[in-house]
This record gives C-alpha cells, sequence and structure tokens, in this order.
C-alpha cells in the first residue's frame, strides 16, 4: 500500500488499505450482531453524525483520549469511545432497533390503521384500556422507592427534547372541534389530541384537546429524535451534561458541588415550580426535571449531598486542586450510582434470569469498544416508561395523605418535609406494574386550576410521533418474539376483548400498550417485550462504557479493592448518609421490609464502605499494589437465591 492517499471528512487521512480491512470486519460484526437497518451506518453530514466505520479517524478533540488515555469522563460524554467519539454522547440522534413506523415512511405520525382507517386517538386507548381500577391490589414486591429511582435513572440517560417556540397554540379551535392540525401532515410541531366529548374526566370541563408538540427532530430522512443528555450512567442528572452545567454547578472550591441554605439544591431562578411558603424556591440540578415531584428532588438532594461529604473527606486528607477533588469524587458517585442500578434496581425490573441473559450481573467485566451505548427510540420513548404505571395515587407525608397531583413542582417537601418523605419512599407500596395508572397520571399530571394532562395519551402520541414500531413489530423484530396473531392469543390473558374493542387489528396496537399489559416474567417486574429492550440496553450502557466502575484500565478503574468497597454500598446507605439517621430502615430500600434478611434497622446496622479505600494516594493513581486484574465478588442479597418462585402477592 502506497502512502496514506484517502481523506475524508476533510479531517482525516487513512491508508486505503486500513480502511478496505476495517469495512470488512464492521460488515462482519453488523452481520454477526443481527443489526438492523437502523443501527447500521450512514451518511455523515455534519458532527452530530457520527462518524462511524470509515476508518480508524480520530477527530481533534478526542485525539488526546486517544494517547494519553485520560482518566476522568468528559462532562457531555465524548470521546468515551475514541473510534466512535459520539457514542452516548449529549445531542446525537438516538438508535434504532427497526425501522421507524411513520405514515408516510418519513415524518407524518402513524394515524391510520392497518385497515386505512383512523387509528384510535391515544385518549380513547387510554381511557378505554388504562384508566385506573381501584380494585386492583397493590403490588407487594415494590416500594415506591423502586419507582422513584426508575426515573432519577431514567434522567441519567434520556432526555427527549420539545419543539416549543412558546408561541404557538396547539389546540386551535378547528382542532376543538374535530378537525386534524395541518401541521400533522406537513412535519410542523403540533400534534394534538383530540379528546372524545363523552371523556368522563375532561368532558364534563368542555375540555376537547390536550396540547402535544411533537420532539425536535433532527433528521427528516425519516424524521429522528435525540437525546440531550449523557446516555452513560455517569450521573449526569447530577453533573449536568455539558461544560457550562457543569461549571454551574459546581462551587469552585475544594471540589464541592454549589448548595442553598440546609445543605440543599441550589436555586434556579429560571426554572418553574409552584411555592407553598413564599420562601420555598426551584431547584437547579444536572437535570432540568429535578422540580417535577419533590421525590425526584430527594434523590438528587441526597447524591448532592453524597457528592460532597465524599469530596469533603479527599480534602481533609489530601492537598490536592478544586478539580482534582471533584473528578475524583464524581468518579466515585458514579461508581456507586452504577452498581445501585445494576445490583439493586436492574434485579427487580428483569428478574434473576432477566439480568443474566443479558449480562448485567458478570463478574468479569470486559469493555467493548464494539458495543454502542447509546439510547435506542423504542426504550426512551416506550419501554423504560413502564414505570409510569408504578406511581401512586398518593403520598402520606407526616401522617398527611397527599393526592400526587398536589405535589407536582412543589419543592416545599423536600425544603421541609424530607425525611418523613423518604421515610415514605422506603416503607409504603408501588403500584403494580400493569395497564392501569392511576389517576394523578391520567387526568391529573401537572395539575393546575386551568390545565392538567394525561401522560398515558402523551406516551402513546409520543410514541407515534418519534416513529415507534407497533407491539407486534417491536415483538418480532426487536426481540424476535411470535407475533401475536389475534386478540385472543394467551398473551393477552382477559383483556384481548378490551383491545379489540379500541383496535381493528392486533397489528395496529401501539407498543406502549401492548408492552405495558403483558404478563411480568422472570421475576422482575415487566413482560418479555419490554424486558428485552430494557435488558439490550442496559447491556450497551454497561458493555459500551469505557469508564464502567469494574473496568479493567487501571487507570480509569478502580483496584479490586476499592471495587469491593463500592460494591458494598447500599442506596440505604446513601439515604442514611445524607438525608437522617432514620429510626429505621430496610437495607434494601426498594423492596418492602418484609422479605427475609430486609427487615428494618438502625441505619448503624446497615452495611457501611469504608472510603478512605476509595482515595487515592495520587490523583488518578490508584494505590499501585492492587491492579484491578480480576473480577471481584458479586454481593447477592439473600431473599434472591429463590427468586424464581417469588410471586406478586394479590396480584391478579
Ligand atoms: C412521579 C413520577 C413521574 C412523572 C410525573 C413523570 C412524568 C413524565 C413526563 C411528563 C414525561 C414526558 C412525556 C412526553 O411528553 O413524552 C416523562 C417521560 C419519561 N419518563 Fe416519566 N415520570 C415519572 C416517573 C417515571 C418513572 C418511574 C420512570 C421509569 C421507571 C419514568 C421514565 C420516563 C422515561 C424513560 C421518559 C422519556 C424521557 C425522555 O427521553 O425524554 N418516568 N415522564
Ligand atoms: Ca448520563
Amino acid at each position: 500500500m502506497g502512502k496514506a492517499d484517502v481523506t475524508f471528512n476533510g479531517r482525516g487521512i487513512v491508508e486505503k488499505g486500513a480502511m478496505v480491512i476495517k469495512l470488512i470486519i464492521i460488515s462482519c460484526l453488523i452481520l454477526a450482531n443481527g443489526l438492523s437497518v437502523e443501527s447500521q451506518p450512514r451518511k455523515c453530514r455534519d458532527r452530530r453524525c457520527d462518524r462511524r466505520p470509515e476508518g480508524r479517524f480520530i477527530p481533534d478533540d478526542c485525539r488526546i483520549f486517544d494517547t494519553q488515555r485520560p482518566i476522568y469522563r468528559t462532562s457531555t460524554g465524548h470521546c468515551n469511545n475514541v473510534m466512535h467519539p459520539q457514542w452516548g454522547a449529549a445531542g446525537i440522534p438516538f438508535q434504532r432497533h427497526y425501522r421507524p413506523s411513520y405514515q408516510d415512511g418519513i415524518t407524518t405520525p402513524r394515524l391510520e390503521a392497518k385497515s386505512g382507517n383512523p387509528l384510535p386517538g391515544p385518549r380513547t386507548v387510554s381511557t378505554k384500556f388504562h384508566i385506573y381500577d381501584p380494585a386492583v391490589p397493590k403490588d407487594l414486591l415494590w416500594t415506591v422507592m423502586f419507582m422513584q429511582w426508575g426515573q432519577f435513572l431514567d434522567h441519567d440517560i434520556t432526555a427527549t427534547p420539545v419543539i416549543d417556540d412558546g408561541t404557538v397554540t396547539c389546540c386551535t379551535d378547528s382542532v376543538k372541534s374535530g378537525t386534524l392540525h395541518a401541521d400533522v401532515r406537513n412535519g410542523g410541531p403540533c400534534f394534538p389530541i383530540p379528546i372524545p366529548a363523552d371523556d368522563a374526566y375532561f368532558g364534563p370541563k368542555g375540555v376537547t384537546c390536550m396540547d402535544f408538540r411533537r420532539s425536535t427532530n433532527i433528521s427528516n430522512d425519516p424524521r429522528q429524535q435525540q437525546n440531550v443528555i449523557t446516555a452513560f450512567i455517569d450521573g449526569s442528572q447530577v453533573y449536568g451534561s455539558s461544560p457550562e452545567e457543569q461549571a454551574a454547578l459546581r462551587s469552585g472550591i475544594d471540589g464541592q458541588l454549589k448548595v442553598s441554605a440546609g445543605n440543599n439544591l441550589p436555586e434556579d431562578v429560571d426554572a418553574y415550580c409552584t411555592k407553598v411558603l413564599d420562601s420555598d424556591y426551584c431547584f437547579l440540578a444536572g437535570d432540568d426535571r429535578v422540580n417535577v415531584i419533590p421525590s425526584l428532588s430527594a434523590l438528587h438532594t441526597a447524591f448532592l449531598r453524597f457528592h460532597n461529604q465524599i469530596a469533603f473527606r479527599i480534602a481533609e486528607t489530601r492537598r490536592w486542586s478544586d478539580e482534582e477533588i471533584f473528578q475524583e469524587t464524581r468518579k466515585i458517585v458514579v461508581a456507586v450510582l452504577q452498581h445501585i442500578a445494576y445490583s439493586e434496581y436492574l434485579p427487580e425490573v428483569l428478574g434473576a434470569e432477566g439480568v443474566r441473559q443479558y449480562h448485567l450481573d458478570d463478574v468479569d467485566y470486559h469493555y467493548d469498544p464494539s458495543v454502542n451505548p447509546g439510547i435506542f427510540n423504542s426504550f426512551a420513548a416506550a419501554a423504560f416508561r413502564y414505570g409510569h404505571s408504578t406511581i401512586v395515587n398518593s403520598f402520606n407525608i407526616d401522617n398527611i395523605e397527599i393526592p400526587t397531583e398536589d405535589l407536582f413542582f412543589r419543592p416545599y417537601y423536600v425544603l421541609h418535609k424530607l425525611k418523613p418523605l423518604v421515610e415514605f419512599l422506603v416503607s409504603s407500596l408501588a403500584e403494580i406494574r400493569d395497564r392501569y395508572f392511576v389517576d394523578a397520571i391520567t387526568n391529573k399530571l401537572f395539575l393546575t386550576p386551568t390545565q392538567s394532562f394525561d401522560l398515558v395519551s402523551r406516551t402513546i402520541q409520543r410514541g407515534r410521533d418519534h416513529g415507534i414500531p407497533t407491539y407486534n413489530d417491536a415483538r418480532q423484530h426487536i426481540c424476535g418474539l411470535d407475533r401475536v396473531e389475534s386478540f385472543d392469543s394467551r398473551v393477552f390473558r382477559n383483556f384481548g376483548d378490551k383491545l379489540a374493542e379500541i383496535y381493528e387489528s392486533v397489528d395496529d396496537i401501539d407498543l406502549y400498550t401492548g408492552g405495558v399489559a403483558e404478563e411480568s416474567i422472570n421475576g422482575g417486574i415487566v413482560g418479555p417485550t419490554f424486558s428485552c429492550i430494557i435488558g439490550k440496553q442496559f447491556h450497551n450502557l454497561k458493555f459500551g462504557d469505557s469508564f464502567w466502575y469494574e473496568t479493567k484500565d487501571h487507570r480509569r478503574g478502580f483496584t479490586p479493592a476499592q471495587v469491593e468497597e463500592i460494591k458494598k454500598v447500599l442506596l440505604a446507605r446513601v439515604l442514611c448518609n445524607t438525608i437522617a439517621d432514620f429510626d429505621s430502615i430496610q437495607p434494601f430500600v426498594m423492596v418492602p421490609n418484609v422479605f427475609p434478611g430486609n427487615a428494618p434497622r438502625s441505619c448503624s446496622e446497615i452495611d457501611d464502605f469504608n472510603l478512605d479505600v476509595l482515595i487515592n494516594p495520587v490523583p488518578g493513581h490508584q494505590p499501585a499494589e492492587a491492579r484491578p486484574t480480576r473480577g471481584t465478588v458479586h454481593v447477592h442479597r439473600p431473599f434472591r437465591l429463590n427468586e424464581g418462585s417469588r410471586k406478586p402477592i394479590g396480584k391478579r
């Protein structure tokens, strides 16, 4: 091969031979992995587009990562994989498992059933199929904290921006009287949700339309949405997904994050929230959804304080700069977030078998640079929203029963009731994950005196907005499951006739509706279709993260002794250290305290970890004698052993 003679993107030079070999390898990988059309390389048009397989092209901003193997993550997630610097970074398109399901194949949302008749409107699906049934008992397997961790984790990995120029009203008079908004067929922002006149909740109020704007599209070929935060589980909800956000959150002294009075989250003067007391204020965090519900803000508060406690200890024992303390602390906090997600949360979502199937509990970790950790569209717009079904209708805080709709955007409960709020989260039961959603979600989401929303309608509409495949297409093409052939299918148990009243054909069913109604498997909370989408996603988030806390890369990772220490940290420990010295709390706060080994106890009896083991002698240099050369033992909780036989008590 002669001199390097191939240039591309005007930025790099590779040898032709090397490139050809690379392309062959990548083609083989694509075939071997059975990657679908949309995860295959596309033409690059701009910097947002990933420069994938053309060859070893390392852009200028990642060059330093290649030569010096930096030890800390970038704030944006860029350069985690130097060959694919955009993978998992903030601001890149979602991945797709399967071709999008647009009416015109390009941008118009699915409007028609297979027959050509109009699809049922999302509000019709919601009221006929998802409206709460008070006769269904609560699930005795999971606490409200389990629900809450799910949302907190979601806000680390996905955020889809919505087109909103603030001037357009989508519910125009003609839409209110039943006309389809012109935008729907021309790719514009408005895609309002019609509300039938006989709607039991909105009908009497005379509301006939729910505002809905489509997600920002960064491509029209076909239309594609983007994730504006880092996909990696890297604490971006705590630290932000850009240098500017990170800078705004840091105090600049001794690695600390900014706090407000009472060691609370700092104030965001631009954010929206509702004040109960005049002194209340909206919170600022790494993710701007922090104010949505106080139970979410409570976890933000816990991890803010956890960071500052670790940074404080480092500053006490080391003479390091603000930057060094910040980065070393962030690395420890992110490791704890990853560990809790994979050891306490995901086994509950997918069950022990599901976790094994996707290698989420492998003890011998190897980073795989061919794995793209980017979020899949069907994960963000459908599968991981399963959690909405587990939201409870009221919170009992300090012996007062408060309807959930009265909690949205109320920082008061964090500023003044944090301990009783967290006590409620760990001691009360979540709703069952099933096709039913509480009133606060289907009728009173973000209730104000003048309006409210239905999150289920919004999610179904969002799926159509994003071109998410139908339930049957997802079963077949994403998960390799049999298509459901008729409404009599066993998959639909006793509700096939209900679905038949709404949809003309089983092939019309929206992924969210079908997925959230499935019977759970493996002792986890979700059914087979969501399980596969969620399992694949968390597999990629682990094996496609070169900074994964169990990595063998000795500069990015931890020593075996340090990993052992991380693995001792329970969410209960973080809450004990940061919220209050609870009189009693169970070790595994996402599951009820009635399980063997999970009886409540004082904080002093909750497993502790030795922070000093995690503090390196020099920033980025672990104790030399113990490099991470072997896998570490996974700590299993006692009642996981017979999990297969655990059945939801009282479940229909
Ligand atoms: C109190 C609880 C919660 C509230 C009020 C809430 C509210 C919302 C809202 C308003 C959206 C945007 C809907 C749209 O227009 O598309 C959303 C999106 C989402 N929610 Fe929730 N949610 C809650 C809990 C959860 C839980 C427990 C989970 C998961 C276990 C979850 C996962 C998601 C996901 C994955 C998205 C898509 C995020 C994106 O990419 O933008 N949420 N939620
Ligand atoms: Ca992230």
